[in-house]
């Protein structure tokens, strides 16, 4: 036991010389010596260590966008090493059903490649950081390191990385889960900025079937969205960058959030929701593009409230529609949120739009959504911007089939003749006539659904004639009203110019007797009856 002992103690004091050692030489020797020692000392320790090592950061650049490579180096050793790996780390829920695992920070696995063995780390760096925090830091680096026996070095190279990155990406294309992508406010509540954009499960289950709207004009754009997806080639030939912009426009309620749903379903893409609002300027606009994947759909919503953005013609429509805006309290809060956070230019999401930028990977489509058209600015969503306009517009007959269908599965009934005409006669938006069509009770059938929407149509009728009818009478009564004003505005104007021109006419006379005296002054004069 003794011997043990002085054992230790003697292995304690050579390892406190060697720290010894080392701090002095840290310490004293100068860093052009230390460097030409430390090549000569990795020379040395290549020559008896016959391992090469690979590093793949995780950003590569100036952390603009996630290296491909890297993610591709994720999704294969999760799939095949995280049996062999130790300590794994879980990540999101596939289908809510199973658990996607990695590998853990500074975790090692290893992996046979045509019978050489290699091996994987991967690694966190977290910077250091002289102020104390309990909360993760933004500005780790994570990278993977792979080793091998130099004696491998072009079946590595060549065979190994390439066959890694297709199998990962291949991999990733089977488990690919689509993602509802959104911009926060780039300040997470500790202090730090992470990743702009962060996301959940895309699931929503809108579907072209489900959208209602007129067959014909729902067949165009699934034709136009099919050829853009099979356009790669076109594209390029063309020499434009593979992206196409969509402009849906139309009163509230009438599915235009719902197509764009569609629309990721039907052409199997992920979706980002921009919300201008948050964007600080027009640098991070552009960080924000280059962080978006391929085969996404950017979706900016309600486009008319970003107020910079309707350009001159909103100064020059300002005073006539002042009134009219600050009569809506939400969309005055928007705009009023707008100006004080984001200085986003309309020369800035134009060059978002169709800047060099915008080519980086491709296959992207931009959709805006407005519900006052006319106020954008043209150049916004002039054709090569926004290609295809689209108007969503009131619920017609034929979209009212594919709601009846959806909510009541129900194909004719004797009251589709009346629900027509009356449809017709008056504006009812797709989201009011689903609403009605919905069964409120296990009760209610179709009969009873129809009946309600029957109702609803013939009072938003009513309602629409009679607010029509007080329109009317308003309109006249503020006419009358101008008018009256109008009248008693030229009455004391005729009045003022009486008085003027009275005043005037005293003024003359009063001249005329002035002048008439000095005629007779003159006269005198000449008489010699006034001497001066
Ligand atoms: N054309 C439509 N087809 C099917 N459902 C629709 C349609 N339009 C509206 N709806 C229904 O109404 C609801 C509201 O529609 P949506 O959010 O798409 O309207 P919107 O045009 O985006 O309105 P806003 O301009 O207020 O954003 C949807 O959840 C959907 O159920
Ligand atoms: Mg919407």
């Amino acid at each position: 036991m003794m011997v043990m002992g002085e054992m230790w103690s003697q292995v304690g004091s050579v390892i406190a010389s060697v720290m010894f050692a080392y701090a002095m030489f840290q310490q004293y020797f100068p860093y052009d010596l230390r460097r030409y020692l430390s090549k000569y000392t990795n020379k040395i320790v290549s020559f008896v260590y016959p391992y090469i090592h690979i590093t793949f950061h995780e950003y590569s650049g100036d952390r603009f966008k996630r290296s491909e490579v890297y993610l591709a180096i994720q999704t294969y050793l999760s799939a095949n090493s995280s049996t062999r790996a130790k300590r794994l780390k879980a990540h999101d829920i596939k289908d809510s059903k199973s658990l996607v695992l990695s590998l853990d920070d500074n975790e090692e696995v290893t992996d046979e490649f045509e019978g050489v063995k290699l091996w994987w780390t991967s690694y966190k760096n977290v910077p250091k950081n002289n102020s104390f925090s309990w909360y993760p830091n933004s500005d780790e680096k994570r990278y993977y390191t792979l080793t091998f026996h130099r004696s491998h070095r072009d079946l590595i190279t060549s065979s190994y990385l390439n066959h890694l990155v297709k199998e990962g990406k291949g991999i990733a294309i089977k488990n690919r889960q689509r993602k509802l992508y959104t911009n926060g406010s780039n300040d997470t509540w500790y202090g730090g900025s992470r990743t702009k954009w962060s996301h959940v499960l895309f699931e929503h289950p809108a579907s072209f079937g489900t959208l209602a709207m007129d067959p014909k004009k729902k067949q165009e754009i699934i034709n136009d969205l099919v050829k853009f997806k099979k356009g790669k080639e076109y594209y390029a030939k063309i020499g434009k960058a593979w992206k196409r912009g969509y402009l849906l426009y139309g009163p509230p309620g009438t599915g235009k959030s719902t197509m764009i749903s569609a629309m990721a379903n039907f052409l199997d893409y992920d979706v980002y929701d921009l919300e201008l609002t948050a964007v600080k300027d027009n640098t991070e606009l552009r960080k924000l593009l280059i962080d978006t994947s391929n085969k996404s759909i950017i979706v900016i919503e309600d486009i008319d409230c970003s107020l910079d953005l309707t350009g001159q013609r909103k100064k020059e429509k300002e005073k006539d529609e002042g009134e009219e805006q600050s009569k809506d309290p939400l969309r005055k809060k928007a705009e009023e949120e707008y100006k004080n956070k984001s200085k986003v230019t309309l020369s800035g999401l134009l060059n978002f739009i169709d800047g060099i930028w915008s080519a980086c990977g491709g296959e992207r489509i931009i959709v805006f959504t407005t519900n006052y058209v006319d106020k954008l600015d043209p150049a916004l969503i002039r054709r090569g911007r926004m290609d295809k306009h689209i108007e969503l517009s009131y619920c017609c007959f034929e979209a009212f089939k594919v709601l009846a269908k959806n909510y009541l599965d129900v194909e004719s009934h004797d009251l589709f003749s009346t629900i027509e005409r009356l449809l017709g006669e008056t504006d009812m938006t797709p989201a009011d006539v689903a609403e009605t069509l919905m069964p409120k009770s296990d009760d209610e059938d179709a009969d009873v659904c129809l009946k309600n929407l029957a109702e609803a149509i013939e009072k938003a009728k009513e309602d629409a004639i009679r607010k029509k009818a007080e329109e009317e009478e308003e309109k006249l009564k503020k006419e009358e009203e101008a008018k009256l004003k109008a009248e008693e505005e030229e009455k004391i104007k005729a009045e003022k110019e009486k008085l003027e021109r009275e005043k005037e006419s005293e003024g003359n006379s009063s001249k005329e007797d002035v002048k008439s005296n000095g005629i007779l002054v003159k006269d005198l004069k000449e008489k010699g009856s006034v001497t001066t």
